[in-house]
């Protein structure tokens, strides 16, 4: 394979990188923001979630964008973008203008996130566009990893490291935008232009020494056939919409854009210290080091992705992972759980805390449920004693606002403070479940919905496509990370956990009847894979949904007949048929299958109220 596609794919994917590295650093860098700048909770909310926020918008907008000026074009707008704002970021004088920079970069992340993907894919042979788009999640979780190791590094610098953390991705924004001045345009964009000739220049470009004129023909006459049957001037999205095939595969990459962030995938990065704390890891230092091992754990699964991609496909791999997810996830539950029923009681009320709500809760687990309230102990081996709840100090959730844990000390006797875990011995069964999450997560669920949304659409609706499922994807991230402390005060952490159990069945049972194999197909055939019912699509595979019927005169061949076919015989013409066949079999199954799991869920939904 000429090389020449790698060097496509890696700066494409350094998009993908920055993506990563921008979501992952904030937490660190929020560390010391907030001890430098006197952040209330509210600004260093808006610090984190502006960046989602933002993402989402300019994700749905760069469809439009893409389908205008081109895939280059819109990678070069997005790393000018991230270099404008790594440089607001790195010198900014207060928070406002620090808010300014957070909403620039996530400008750039959304266009990112939709267009590098589907770069990859258009420039990709078909038997390689599996692992080359996966390439791109691989530099996601690896840009979330050098951030947490960034976040490391800098934390020691109490002075201005967070300038240091948020300003270093400038220096892949700015090789990109280099890479990209010297880098085509999508081939197939171009024809899509009417720039048949650059086109074919590009494809040479790419394929080296191979033939292209193959390949140029068979985007030619998709694109005008695609033409012919979706034409008319009205909105993409509209077009979309009303033409069966094309709506399809909207709802199966939304959906699997929906599924991955429902998964929780976020709230297990974004909260791991605390988790790991549960574990027992007090030191400050210590848990954004650990946290720097979730991250590697994400990215290392993550190659296990672009491995198995093309030996088992999208399918097989995406519903393993969920199975993998599933069961993890009831791991953790049930970590949370066995933590919370052996949650330590509160044996001391100080004289002081009469006025404030902490002093209601009778356990460590009710405590910390309440984000107002801490639980401040004394440790003896394993056994806790001597424990109150109280109030949380405002500007600093590393202390109580009053009493023996506001001001803490390393000294060895002296009262340990716990803010939003408890001490407990199951914390093994956690952090257990912590690392198989990620290990089943990753290689499937992490990448596929960015792979599959890369190529299950036509030419003409592809930027839309992607534009709709990228914006989906960072809905669902901010609605999922925002609401986790939230859904855990309601429900506690174990039924938050078995709540996501409960939506990564559904996502199973959504994979399952609705996500064909796409493996190895040209861009150009997989529509075809969605002519079907919309439930039939599982029971597609690149050789499984085709059936070839041989016609003479009217009359289909036998068997015996086959050899007259490669003997030139006398054939009047061969039809390859895509069919949705079974599908009323599989679609009632389906929605049965749907029934029974909600209803499941709101009975554990029902059951953990009971049990609070
Ligand atoms: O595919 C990525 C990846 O799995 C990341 O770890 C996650 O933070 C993103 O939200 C997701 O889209």
């Amino acid at each position: 394979m000429p090389w020449f596609v790698y060097v496509l794919a890696f700066f494409s994917a350094l998009g993908g990188f920055l993506f990563g590295y921008d979501t992952g650093v904030v937490s660190g860098a929020m560390l010391l923001l907030k001890k430098e700048m006197n952040l209330n909770a509210l600004w260093q909310e808006l610090l984190v979630s502006s960046t989602v926020g933002a993402a989402a918008l300019s994700a749905l907008a760069g469809g439009s964008l893409n389908g205008w000026l081109g895939r280059r074009v819109c990678i070069l707008v997005a790393s000018f973008i991230f270099s404008v704002g790594g440089i607001t970021l790195s010198v900014a004088p207060d928070k406002v203008v620090l808010l300014v920079g957070r909403i620039i970069v996530g400008l750039g992340i959304g266009i990112a996130s939709m267009t590098v993907p589907v770069y990859i894919a258009e420039v990709s042979p078909p038997q390689l566009r599996g692992q080359l788009v996966t390439i791109n999640s691989l530099f996601i979780t690896g840009g979330q990893f050098i951030a947490s190791v960034v976040d490391g590094a800098f934390s020691y610098l109490r002075h201005n490291g967070w300038r240091y953390m948020l300003g270093l991705s400038i220096i892949p924004a700015v090789l990109q935008f280099i890479g990209f001045v010297f880098l085509p345009e999508s081939p197939r964009w171009l024809l899509q232009k009417g720039r048949g000739q650059e086109a074919r220049q590009v494809l040479t470009q790419i394929r080296g020494e191979q033939s292209v004129d193959e390949e140029y023909d068979t985007i030619r006459t998709s694109i005008e056939e695609e033409e012919k049957e979706a034409g008319g001037e009205s909105l993409v999205i509209w077009r979309i919409l009303s033409h069966g095939p094309t709506r399809r595969a909207l709802v199966v990459g939304c959906g699997l854009q929906m599924f991955q962030q429902l998964s929780g995938i976020n709230t297990v990065m974004y909260y791991s210290a605390t988790i790991l704390q549960m574990g027992g890891v007090r030191d400050d230092k210590q848990a954004i080091w650990l946290a720097a091992a979730t991250s590697a754990t994400n990215f290392a699964f993550t190659w296990v992705g672009v491995w198995l991609v093309e030996r088992v496909g999208r399918r097989k791999l995406t519903l393993g992972s969920l199975l993998g997810t599933g069961l993890s996830l009831t791991l953790l539950a049930v970590g949370f759980l066995l933590s919370a029923q052996n949650s330590p009681p509160v044996t001391f009320h100080p004289a002081d805390s009469q006025n404030s709500t902490c002093r209601l809760y009778g356990s460590c687990e009710h405590c910390m449920l309440d984000p107002d309230c801490g639980f401040c102990y004394r440790e003896n081996g394993t056994s806790v004693y001597d424990s109150s709840c109280v109030p949380v100090n405002q500007g600093s959730t590393d202390h109580a606002a009053w009493g023996r844990c506001s001001n803490q000390t390393e000294a060895a006797g002296s009262p340990l403070w716990a803010y939003n875990y408890c001490p407990t011995s199951y914390s093994w069964i956690v952090l257990l479940g912590l690392i198989l999450y990620l290990a089943f997560f990753a290689p499937g669920m992490g990448s596929m919905p960015w792979t599959v949304n890369s190529e299950i659409y036509p030419l003409w609706a592809r930027s839309t496509g992607n534009a709709c499922s990228a914006g989906v994807n960072w809905i669902f991230n901010v609605l999922v990370s925002l609401t986790f402390l939230h859904v855990a005060e309601f429900l506690t952490y174990y039924g938050a956990f078995f709540l996501y159990t409960g939506l990564v069945v559904l996502g199973l049972l959504f994979v399952l009847g609705c996500l064909p194999e796409t493996q190895g197909l040209q861009l150009e055939d997989i529509e075809n894979l969605f002519t079907g019912q919309l439930c039939s699509c599982g029971a597609s595979s690149p050789s499984g949904n085709r059936h070839v019927h041989y016609i003479r005169h009217g009359s289909e061949f036998t068997p015996a007949d086959y050899g007259a076919v490669e003997s030139g015989g006398p054939i009047a013409y061969i039809t390859v048929s895509t069919t949705g066949a079974k599908c009323t079999d599989t679609c009632s199954a389906t929605v049965q299958q749907c029934y029974i799991c909600l209803f499941l869920m709101f009975n554990l939904i029902c059951l953990f109220l009971q049990l609070r």
